[in-house]
């Protein structure tokens, strides 16, 4: 019979959710009763290696920035790219729905990352940190600590991706690294409430995860959501989404803040000039070295979709789950995961389906279901063997992004974790 304490499956992801399995197959209910918060469960084992998982710290990371193709095209969005700066301000002040969000749900850290807002947002301050008696349970809102960290990689936002990549190879190393940082940031817990520091000189950005030297003990028990803010970041998501899969620009363009007929007519030809424009460091065709999922997201993403990327890879990286949100959110772990589809696989949750047009392409390709495009899969052999993250858990019509869908998930997945650690066996109920 299986273990029902300690570590499961060594680094075996399958066997540690086939342990977990026979875990929650041997629970006082029905096999498969509690429908997806099984699978959920299972899947949280195996990324911690244990069959009492346990959902302890969960951190919250919104990288904000904004984007060349709205400032090249505001019609793109439903509102001007002025407004991300404020909006990344209310994350910052506790103020906005993520913030809300994360003290009702429990939530430890809101880190809040500019990656490029076309705005100096260095006097935005976090609000003092709680007493630590406060307590960060679910229900309270008294234990969320919110930090910033000042990683701003260029100062008005990404290139405009209708004339060439929207990142320089160097730029989209330091926002990956960004992402990178922000991640051992909130798995050590160590980070201070506000940190105001030039960003990194580009030698030092893209290093390697330093292992696990350093960390906390409870560390694997740290749960990583992923949030963004970038007015035009829906279009440039579509666009990534586009280049992955090789979708048309009518599957994967939708009304993101809410754009008339007019406005998703000009995000469809905005998507496809920069498809067109791009497509050889896309494809990897003439010598672009191109050609691979981070080629992608370099020549159609934007400065906050490559950290959510950067930070998804350090997460799979240390091993320790991490929750994607919505359509960006999405788009951005679905380039992740064809970058490294073995590791990220094994650690990446889908929270929701966002209302976006696209959302249903895009967790369809990021459960398998859709193949990547062809140039990928030939790219990278490994794909054949990848760990699919199971379907998103909720459908609540959610659009607004910063990580809100991610979060919502979490009483869910401590719901999980739960049931697999706490909950009686069959065998010992009918025994009495
Ligand atoms: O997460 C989603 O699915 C989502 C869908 C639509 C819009 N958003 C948010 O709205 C902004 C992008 O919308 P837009 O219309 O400016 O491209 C950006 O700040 C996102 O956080 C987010
Ligand atoms: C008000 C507002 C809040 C947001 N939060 C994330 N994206 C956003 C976009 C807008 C426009």
């Amino acid at each position: 019979m299986a273990a029902t304490t300690g570590r499961a499956g060594g680094d075996d992801w399958a066997t540690g959710f086939e342990q977990a399995k026979a875990v929650m197959d041997a629970k006082a209910k029905p096999v498969g009763s509690l429908g997806a918060l099984e699978s959920l469960a299972c899947r949280l084992a195996a990324a911690q290696r244990s069959v009492t998982p346990h959902v302890g710290r969960a951190a919250l990371l919104v990288f904000a920035a904004d984007h060349g193709v709205a400032a090249a095209r505001p019609a793109v969005s439903a509102f001007p790219a002025a407004v991300s700066a404020p909006v990344f301000r209310a994350v910052v002040r506790g103020q906005a729905a993520s913030a809300v969000l994360c003290g009702a749900n429990g939530v430890s850290d809101l880190i809040a990352v500019d990656v490029g807002l076309a705005a100096d947002v260095t006097d935005a301050v976090p609000p003092p940190p709680p007493p630590p008696a406060a307590g960060a349970g679910a229900g309270g809102s008294g234990g969320l600590r919110i930090s910033v960290l000042h990683r701003k990689v260029r100062p008005d936002g990404s290139r405009s991706m209708l004339a060439g990549p929207a990142m320089s190879e160097e730029e989209l190393a330091a926002a990956m690294a960004a992402g990178a940082e922000a991640v051992r940031g909130a798995v050590r817990g160590i980070l201070p409430p506000a940190v105001v520091a030039p960003p990194p000189a580009p030698t030092a950005v893209a290093e390697a995860s330093e292992g696990e030297a350093g960390l906390p003990e409870d560390w694997r028990q740290c749960v990583i959501c992923l949030g963004e803010v970038g007015i035009g970041n829906t279009t440039a998501a579509a666009a990534l989404l586009a280049a992955l899969t090789g979708a048309a620009p009518e599957e994967v363009c939708g009304r993101g803040t809410g754009v008339d007929d007019a406005g998703l007519d000009a995000k469809r030809r905005a998507v496809a000039d920069a498809l067109a424009v791009n497509a050889e460091l896309i494809k990897g065709g003439g010598g672009s070295g191109g050609g691979g999922a981070l080629a992608a997201l370099r020549a159609v993403g934007g400065l906050e979709l490559a950290a959510m990327a950067g930070a998804a890879l350090e997460a799979a990286a240390l091993g320790v789950p991490v929750v994607a949100d919505g359509f960006i959110s999405g788009a951005a772990c679905l380039a992740a995961l064809a970058h490294d589809p073995q590791r990220v696989g094994r650690v990446l949750l889908l929270s929701h389906r966002s209302a976006e047009r696209g959302a249903a392409l895009l967790v369809s390709a990021l459960t398998g279901a859709t193949p990547l495009a062809p140039h990928l899969l030939q790219q990278n052999p490994q794909q054949q063997q990848v760990t699919w993250p199971a379907p998103a858990v909720l459908d609540m019509g959610l659009r607004l992004g910063e990580g809100t869908g991610a979060v919502l998930v979490l009483p869910l997945l401590r719901s999980a974790a739960a049931v697999l650690r706490d909950m009686a066996s069959l065998e010992a109920v009918l025994a009495g």
